[in-house]
């Protein structure tokens, strides 16, 4: 069995596989982190093998005792992905992107696939029928959203996500809902009728935390799952571990 762990921005997310099926999976925060592999070990004796993807440095501490207890893939640039990598660079391509595009390559091979992972940030990943990545977008996520306009703003409330009443919002809250959630959805709307034109057959896969919340309300026609991410790391790990 196989412990997945995604280091996000914000949280930290587990996956435990059985072969390529999700068997359980938690979101915690960075300071349960111990806490949580150990009642894990416990509850799934059978993991041995394990990977990380991390957008952050880990600590020394946190790389060490993954180690100790199981034998452990840390994804980064070198590891061997199933797609060519055409961004111009890199080496500056987040951790978290790579295993996304693993995912659609594995799930749509052969296929034009835009994956969107609307988290901390809203990132967008595009890779083509012949599994190359060419690249995509990053844009601010939607509480970073809500924030930026609190902080950077004399005036204005730090308010939690809600779905707009209106389009026109006729009060400081209603003009925020608007502009935060139906800006973002139009965003993603817009930006994948523009794949569209260029690529007819799209592919559009939703994840991340805000997936469930925005997917409801898009136009548009997409797959939306909250384990894309975690799937692609557990494809990665079968596909270095079977070389
Ligand atoms: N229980 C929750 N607490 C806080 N935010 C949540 C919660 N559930 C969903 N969210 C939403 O999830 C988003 C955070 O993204 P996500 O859960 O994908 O993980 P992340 O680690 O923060 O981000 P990423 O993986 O993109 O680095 C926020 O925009 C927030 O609106
Ligand atoms: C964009 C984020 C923050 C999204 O988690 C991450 O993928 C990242 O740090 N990327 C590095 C820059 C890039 O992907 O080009
Ligand atoms: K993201």
């Amino acid at each position: 069995m196989n412990l997945v762990i995604d280091v996000g921005n914000t949280y930290i997310k587990i996956g435990v596989f059985d072969k390529s099926k999700i068997v359980h999976k938690c979101v915690i925060e960075q300071s349960d982190f111990e806490k949580t592999v150990s009642i894990l070990q416990n509850e799934y004796p059978l993991i041995t093998d394990a990977i990380v993807s991390a957008v952050s440095n880990l600590s020394d501490d946190f790389v060490k005792s993954i180690k100790k207890k199981f034998k452990t893939v840390f994804l980064d640039h070198i590891v061997k992905m199933p797609f060519e990598n055409l961004y111009a660079t890199p080496t500056t391509l987040g951790i978290d992107r790579l295993a996304l595009v693993a995912a659609a390559v594995y799930q749509f091979p052969k296929k034009d696939v835009l994956v969107i992972d609307a988290g901390t940030c809203i990132t967008f990943d595009f890779k083509n029928q012949r599994e190359e990545y060419l690249g995509g977008a990053i844009s601010p996520g939607l509480k970073m959203r809500y924030e930026s306009l609190h902080n950077f703003t004399a005036k204005l409330p730090l308010l939690e996500i809600k779905e707009p009443k209106k389009t026109i919002g006729n009060s400081t809250e209603e003009a925020i809902h608007s502009g935060v959630v139906n800006g973002v959805l139009n965003e993603i709307d817009g930006l994948i009728k523009e794949y569209c034109n260029i690529y007819p057959g799209l592919t559009v896969i939703l994840t991340g935390g805000d997936a469930h919340f925005l997917s409801k309300r898009l136009k548009n026609s997409i797959f939306a799952t909250s384990n894309f991410l975690l799937e692609g790391l557990n494809y990665i790990l079968a596909f270095n571990n079977s070389r």
